[in-house]
């Protein structure tokens, strides 16, 4: 077990709080602060243990912020509620390493952090898509290695993607604003797949159609599909924003792989365990022509055999949501969740949390994914 010595901020704070790692930024330390909180940050990019957490949440703790790389479960969530706690928030916006239904049963909320990740994780998808589609890693290595000796005609031909198909599986928020950067920027028709309709996507291309024909230009279309097999059949590129639930886990498999074109593209930039990882690099040595972009992995930080030999697959370590803004944002927004709980502030009910995110912040909980179940509105 490491030895925890956690950074302490606000000493004589009256109420406890443990952060699991060190944040960017310093407003989300004044939001806690300015709730009388002493802040105990644990050093170091060592990922924790169910043990190291319990450790550091002690005999004593009010609240807790946490990563998603940690099992907030029915042991740290309990040692949580036992040493008095009473606010949990994640630092993310999916929650999958939380067991809410036993923090619904021990009665402690689980806070996240939407509403500052939808830009910035969809603009990452993005450059997956393209550094896959336009083989920009393998010509990088090409060029470094000093093997480029001339222009020629069929170098490291990739796909165009204006004019084609792209399908979106879950059209939440981030896979909205990746569906429309994909249309508005490279005019494709859109299909997703979700189990609610998203009006607003699709009055968007309904009017974006409208305005490209005003100028001359072929309508774009968007479709809702009743399958994912249907989506996975007419798209050149299909990009996953769902949540990882039960429901989701090995979504795109050997069989649904196989229904897709022998040279789309699959980016994920959602959770790992959404493709089955083992299948998808059969998939990938059989099929050079198809192309893929991943953020996230089924057992991160591992990577299933064979992946990293491939060159039709682009691989970066979970960064989707890492620009400056949308991390010190992030903070913000946990610590507001904590903050908020331990002041017994109401939830926030604005249309969007930016005011959380400098100078004083509403006196409310940006969002807490568990509210009704533990009875706070
Ligand atoms: O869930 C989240 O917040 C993201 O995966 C972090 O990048």
């Amino acid at each position: 077990m490491a030895d925890i010595t956690p950074i302490v901020v606000n000493p004589e704070g009256s109420k406890r709080v443990v952060v699991t790692k060190e944040l960017p930024g310093t407003h989300w330390q004044d939001i806690l602060t300015a709730a009388d909180c002493r802040i105990e940050i644990m050093p170091g990019t060592e990922i924790l243990s169910k043990e190291e957490i319990i450790a550091l949440i002690g005999d004593q703790c009010d609240g807790a912020i946490g990563q998603l790389t940690e099992a907030w479960d029915t042991d740290t969530l309990g040692a949580l509620k036992a040493a008095g706690g009473t606010a949990y928030s994640n630092y993310a916006v999916g929650f999958n390493n939380v067991d809410v239904a036993a923090a619904n049963e021990l009665g402690l909320p689980v806070g996240n952090t939407p509403g500052v990740l939808t830009e910035t994780t969809a603009e990452l998808a993005i450059a997956l898509t393209f550094a896959a589609s336009r083989r920009i890693v393998e010509s990088d290595q090409f060029m470094r290695s000093g093997q480029f000796h001339g222009w020629l005609p069929q170098l490291f031909m990739g796909q165009l993607f204006h004019g084609k198909t792209v399908g979106i599986i879950g059209a939440g928020r981030i896979g909205a604003a990746y569906a429309r950067m994909m249309v508005e920027g490279h005019k494709m028709n859109l299909v997703y797949y979700d189990l609610y309709q998203n009006e607003s996507l699709e009055d968007y291309v309904a009017d974006y159609g409208a305005l490209l024909e005003k100028h001359g230009e072929p309508a774009v279309t968007c479709q809702r599909v009743d399958s994912i097999e249907e989506l996975l059949k007419v798209s050149d590129l299909v990009s996953l924003h769902t949540v990882l639930d039960e429901n989701t886990k090995h979504l795109i498999n050997e069989e649904r792989l196989n229904l897709m074109k022998k040279d789309a593209i699959l980016v994920n930039s959602a959770r790992g365990p959404i493709i089955d990882e083992n299948a998808l690099v059969a998939h990938c040595q059989k099929n050079p022509d198809f192309r893929v972009g991943l953020d996230v992995f089924e057992e991160e930080p591992a990577m299933a055999p064979g992946l990293a030999d491939l060159d039709n697959v682009v691989i970066v370590p979970h960064i989707a949501s890492a620009t400056v803004w949308t991390r010190e944002g992030m903070a913000s927004l946990a610590a507001s969740n904590v903050a908020g709980l331990l002041q017994g502030y109401s939830l926030w009910d604005g249309a969007d949390v930016l005011p959380f995110l400098e100078g004083d912040i509403p006196q409310a909980m940006p969002n807490i994914v568990n509210a009704s179940e533990v009875g706070i509105s």
